[in-house]
């Protein structure tokens, strides 16, 4: 049996001509944060807009709640909520009539003044949309995409152009959605909104998948590093799994995917010989190094090296537990 919530397989989407996305596949279970990352144009929009129904694919399979969104559309779009990268509201309604029109709407409306409170829109509630900053517009614009209760929420680049007290408002209102069950699925250009709210999340590249998985799993396809400066006399440093580089003296860095492993031979090694280590680092590759990659299309996505890190995360784990 099929528990996805929302299931894509091998979608292609074509603008004209234009492949914009090509094959992608992924499923986001119940309950579940699923995000798209990716640069500029990667097909991360079109990809979401085909998933809520707003746009045929030209190949491949989209289903949500196990139904097509497009042919479906009159029992899956009760059960969603969509906040856009651009929303088309009335300007000159006020926000609480255009919450009000939006409830009437809906199947199952929440409260009015709770929505608004909680994204700190409620002093602006009589205050017409047009005169909203961005930032506050792109808070009502959540409001209303959750204003419904539905089960799966589609979220488009939701706190770009926000301050950083209403970013962290906004990702405490979805981790709230989680709690409570709703499926989410969100695209950003925020790495650290995607490392701190995704179970599991997806980098695109020219409209293909390059890297999926969990945060672990998408970190383990860099390597990690190790750097530290070596005084002029310290001779040869061992033999390690990574590799070595750097001038024989001066700033080394060791580029591994057996961190625990390398780490130790240093330290035994410098320990042995009495060797400073100054500027000793060691680090995981971030979410960053991993973006960065996809970008130059160099990264690669093997599970077998993924042993360390999880060995590494484990132990952290367990030190910060106490
Ligand atoms: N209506 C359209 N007509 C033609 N090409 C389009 C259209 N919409 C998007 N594209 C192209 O399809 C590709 C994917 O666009 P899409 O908006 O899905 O990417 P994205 O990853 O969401 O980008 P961004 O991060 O900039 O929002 C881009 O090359 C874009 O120029």
């Amino acid at each position: 049996m099929n528990q996805s919530v929302i299931n894509v397989s091998e979608l292609h989407c074509s603008y004209g001509g234009f492949e914009a996305v090509r094959g992608v596949g992924f499923d986001v279970g119940p309950g579940e944060l699923f995000a798209l990352l990716g640069t500029n144009g990667a097909g991360k929009t079109t990809t979401m807009e085909t998933i809520e129904g707003h746009r045929a694919p030209t190949g491949g399979k989209v289903r949500v709640f196990g139904m097509d969104p497009m042919r479906d559309r009159a029992r899956v779009r009760p059960r969603v909520g969509i906040m856009l990268q651009h929303s088309g509201f009335a300007g000159d309604l006020t926000v609480a009539e255009t919450v009000r029109l939006w409830q009437s709407m809906v199947s199952r409306p929440s409260a009015v003044d709770p929505a608004l409170e909680a994204l700190g829109l409620k002093h602006r509630r009589n205050v017409r949309v047009k005169q909203l900053s961005g930032g506050e517009r792109r808070r009502l614009d959540l409001v209303l995409a959750t204003l419904g209760n539905p089960e799966v929420l589609f979220l488009d680049e939701p706190t770009t152009g926000l301050d950083p007290e209403s970013r962290k408002a906004t990702w405490e209102i979805v981790r709230n959605l989680l709690e409570a069950g709703t499926t989410v699925l969100l695209t950003t250009h925020y790495l650290e909104e995607a490392e701190r709210l995704a179970h599991r999340l997806a980098i695109m590249h020219d409209g293909r998948i390059a890297v999926s998985g969990s945060l672990t799993d998408v970190l383990a396809t860099q390597r990690a590093r190790i750097e530290f400066e070596l005084p002029e006399d310290a001779g040869k440093l061992p033999d390690l799994a990574g590799e070595i580089r750097g001038e024989a003296s001066g700033r080394i860095e060791v580029r591994t995917d057996r961190l625990q492993h390398d780490l130790h031979a240093v330290l035994a090694w410098a320990r042995e010989r009495d060797v400073r280590l100054s500027r000793l680092r060691a680090q995981h590759a971030s979410l960053d190094d991993v973006f960065h990659a996809v970008q130059q299309g160099d990264h690669q996505q093997d599970s077998s090296q993924q042993g360390d890190h999880a060995d590494i995360e484990h132990e952290t784990r367990k030190a910060v537990a106490g």
